[in-house]
């Protein structure tokens, strides 16, 4: 049984170059913002797993009995068994308790008998989930299964019906590797746009892949009493970051996993075909100012702290983020790639290596930078947006909204690109040391009279965190009591 009450968070991410690209094996290189998704774990009534998120509009609960003769039915073994804990799990009929929801499989009328266990067990579907594994892509049947289990219509994409489908997955996958999943409450509330191109789908994963993996006893809680923030040892992160990738293919379909590995990492790093290299100067331990044109949020009370001892260590890159409000999925824009290069693989490909050595000479000009750059290393970044904004371009994820935010910071003489999928969604702006607050101002002016939105923030913030309730803000916590 599950007693303790846990909060944990993880944060969202900016891409600043590399987006795309890097799901064909090119580098980008990404860093931690200063926004994030919190969940809360607490005990539930026994014998319920409950989950609960607001921001999608998703309120669900099962039977953890149901759940687990799910899952150790689709073993194949045991399965009268499983059935008939099934059938006393309070749903009313056998068939019911099967599919909670009601929901049969394969629209077949299913009867508690002989031919009902011989036809879950020579199910493709069924026999298809004893695959859970974290070094495993979840497969299409298996997610045609759980939609069906949830109640979810087999084409569905909308962001309640894949939040929900990658707790599932998640919560009956590392069930089947750790043991089942307690009777547990989750909330999850965050303080990212989604689906806005700042990884708010990581920032989900890697939470419910931290809080399912400590409920499981995979993972031990870090946070001793007396501490306001704790954080899990590299190897336990590592866990955490290959679970967080199986809810990001649940949501996106093909992720390269850059999100993810930021949400679970913080900071700045690099990354490349699985291989996160955190980045040196000007991020390693240094204030990275964003700021945005949507007005801070204030998620932990440690925040200052927290940053202040990377802000010790000379302020450097300043950024501006736009959210031009225009929803998009990254599912969508991922899989819209992936045709134009197949259709054009001579002409997109040399693309694709172009974005990949923007990256690779934005990392050298970073890394060369001193503590306090001068103006003279910005043209090179400022050009390298403008070139990588072009090439996003012609690989088909811009946006006419994207064009305009680009417009209205170049007639103030800023630089921008969008960040993340594209297709509307954030762009981000680079500031010079000695761009004037007039000017941010007026820039931050004109975005907002195109409906954008604009906050400031602070980028390079800490991976997945468990946190204390004093360590939380008033918004936090507010947002995390409501049951
Ligand atoms: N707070 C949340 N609670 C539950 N689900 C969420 C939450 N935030 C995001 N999601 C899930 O993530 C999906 C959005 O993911 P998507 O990858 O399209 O956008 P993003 O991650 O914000 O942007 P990008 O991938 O470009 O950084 C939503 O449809 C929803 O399923
Ligand atoms: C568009 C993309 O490159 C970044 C989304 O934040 C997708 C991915 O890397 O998974
Ligand atoms: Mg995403």
């Amino acid at each position: 049984m599950w007693e303790r009450s846990l909060v944990l968070s993880a944060p969202g991410k900016v891409i600043l170059h590399g987006e795309h690209a890097v799901v064909h094996g090119k580098v980008a290189l990404a860093v931690a913002l200063d926004l994030r998704t919190f969940l809360r774990l607490r005990p539930c009534t026994e014998g319920r797993v409950c989950i609960r998120l607001p921001g999608v509009g998703v309120v669900r609960s099962w039977d953890t009995s149901c759940l687990q003769a799910l899952r150790r039915g689709f073993a194949g073994k045991h399965w009268e068994e499983e059935a008939t804990a099934r059938a006393s799990c309070g749903a009313v009929s056998p068939a019911r308790c099967l599919l909670p929801g009601g929901v049969v499989l394969a629209n077949t009328a299913f009867k508690f008998n002989n031919s009902l266990v011989s036809k879950c067990l020579n199910s493709p579907l069924l026999a298809s989930l004893a695959d859970f594994d974290e070094s495993k892509s979840p497969s299409v049947e298996q997610l045609d299964t759980l939609k069906e289990f949830a109640g979810i219509a087999a084409g569905a994409s909308a962001p309640e019906s894949l939040a929900t489908l990658a707790f599932l997955y998640m919560c009956l996958a590392i069930s089947a590797k750790y043991g089942d999943v307690p009777s547990v409450d989750i909330l999850v509330w965050s303080e990212l746009p989604t689906g806005a191109g700042l990884g708010s789908s990581a920032a989900y994963a890697v939470c419910l892949a931290a809080a399912l993996l400590t409920a499981c006893g995979a993972i031990l809680c870090p946070l001793k009493e007396g501490e306001s923030t704790a954080r899990w040892t590299e190897e336990e992160l590592t866990l955490i970051n290959s679970w967080a990738f199986q809810g990001e293919q649940v949501i996106h379909g093909n992720p390269s996993g850059v999100d993810n590995a930021v949400g679970t990492w913080g900071g700045a790093l690099r990354y490349q075909s699985g291989k996160i290299t955190p980045l040196k100067r000007p991020f390693e331990a240094e204030e990275i100012v964003a700021v945005w044109a949507l007005g801070a949020a204030g998620g932990l009370k440690e925040r200052g702290k927290e940053m202040s001892l990377v802000a010790s260590r000379v302020p450097t890159l300043r950024i501006l983020l736009t959210n031009t409000k225009v929803p998009r999925s990254t599912k969508v824009l991922v899989a819209g790639v992936k045709e134009k290069i197949l259709k054009f693989p001579a002409i997109m490909n040399p693309v694709l290596d172009s974005i990949d050595a923007i990256s690779q000479e934005c990392q050298s000009v970073l890394e060369a930078m001193p503590a306090n750059p001068s103006p003279e290393y910005y043209p090179v970044l400022e050009e390298l947006f403008d070139i990588n904004q072009h090439h996003l371009n012609v690989i088909g994820v811009g946006h006419p909204s994207l064009d305009r935010l680009c417009r209205v910071t170049a007639s103030h003489g800023l630089h921008s690109k969008l960040t993340g999928a594209g297709g509307g969604g954030c762009g981000i702006t680079l500031l010079r040391p000695d761009t004037s607050p007039l000017a941010v101002e007026a820039a931050k002016r004109d975005l907002c009279a195109c409906g954008f939105e604009c906050w400031e923030t602070n980028i390079g913030a800490p991976g997945v965190t468990l946190h204390s309730s004093s360590s939380l803000s008033a918004e936090v916590l507010h947002a995390l009591s409501e049951s």
